[in-house]
């Protein structure tokens, strides 16, 4: 697939001489939905407002649709919505004037057929003519991804989108992701909640410390991670391992107390029942068993912890 933004050696440096960004180079495939991780202070805002031209950067090049973000800025901030982390715009304009105002910033001819199926989308309709002070906090933020929907951009980018959002709303912004990415819309989304990575992402895109660590498509990376532990729990401790037990991934923890084993969720077989009727023949008698499949959640701790 083609790439829709090309990030080539990106450096950001602050005014303060704080580097938040070390040399990040990323392909974003048209289409895809991408989820960006990372820690606080990772870089994540960092690197998505260079995208969408709101941060100039200090080194290399990001291209949207082939044009450079810093030289054809109005060109990719027409192609881009960004969904930010809160709300900046006046308090006292109604929703609809908000959203619709929005969209002619962004170069677009009105639409208002446009403006209102967003509105209805996002269950905001009814609330067109109140201002943005009347709002609760949740439909603030509704109207925030309304006003990045408003000219119908080709990336979408959601900054920690459900931080602090209720279930209904984070059930309706993935209605409208979903919904997006069937139109072909390229969504990039930065979130602490793996889960939510896990569930919905394409491709996964760890960052931390001003560099992207790992990149790759969540099929590959939960394929990767598609290992689980078998752990039993023994009556009597053992010092080794019996000779019978020595064909079997298996290692000893808790000091004797517990054997662990270890086996491949995608093949065919797991091996267990082998395992248990071996154990049983060898005289080890069992106290109790448990099973842990390792996470997304599992790499990234990982890799976050291991580079921090
Ligand atoms: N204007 C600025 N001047 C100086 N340093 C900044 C500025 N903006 C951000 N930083 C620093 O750059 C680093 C990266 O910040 P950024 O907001 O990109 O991280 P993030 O991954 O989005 O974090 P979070 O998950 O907390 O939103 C942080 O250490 C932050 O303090």
């Amino acid at each position: 697939m083609p790439s829709i933004v090309s990030v080539s050696n990106l450096v950001k440096t602050y005014a303060s001489g704080f580097q938040a960004l070390k040399d990040v180079s990323l392909e974003i495939e048209e289409g895809e939905i991408l989820a960006l991780l990372g820690p606080n202070g990772a870089g994540k805002t960092t690197l998505i407002s260079i995208i969408c031209g709101i941060v100039n950067p200090s080194g290399g090049k990001v291209t949207v649709g082939g044009h450079d973000v810093v030289r054809d800025f109005r060109q990719t901030r027409s192609m881009i919505g960004l969904v930010p982390q809160e709300l900046t715009t006046d308090q006292f304009e109604t929703v609809w004037n908000t959203v619709s105002f929005s969209r002619g910033l962004h170069g677009k001819k009105p639409n208002p057929t446009h403006i209102e199926k967003v509105l209805k989308d996002l269950s905001l309709y009814d609330k067109k003519d109140n201002m943005l002070r009347e709002l609760s906090g949740g439909m603030k933020r509704r109207v925030l991804i309304a006003k990045a929907l408003s000219h119908e951009p080709r990336v979408l980018f959601l900054d920690e989108p459900t931080a602090g959002v209720d279930v209904n709303l984070r059930k309706d912004m993935w209605e409208v992701v979903k919904r997006l990415r069937e139109k072909g819309v390229t969504i990039i989304l930065t979130t602490h909640y793996i889960e939510e990575a896990e569930e919905i992402a394409d491709r996964v895109g760890v960052i931390n410390g001003g560099k992207i660590l790992l990149i790759e498509e969540k099929k590959e990376l939960m394929k990767k991670l598609g290992r689980k532990q078998l752990r039993i729990e023994l009556v009597e401790p053992l010092s080794t391992l019996p000779e019978a037990l020595s064909g079997y991934q298996l290692s000893i923890e808790d000091d004797g107390h517990s054997l662990i084993y270890e086996y491949d969720v995608s093949g065919e077989r797991t091996g267990i029942t082998t395992l248990l009727t071996a154990l049983a023949e060898a005289g080890i008698r069992l106290k109790d068993l448990s099973t842990r499949q390792s996470s997304l959640e599992d790499i990234f701790v990982e890799l976050v912890g291991a580079r921090a």
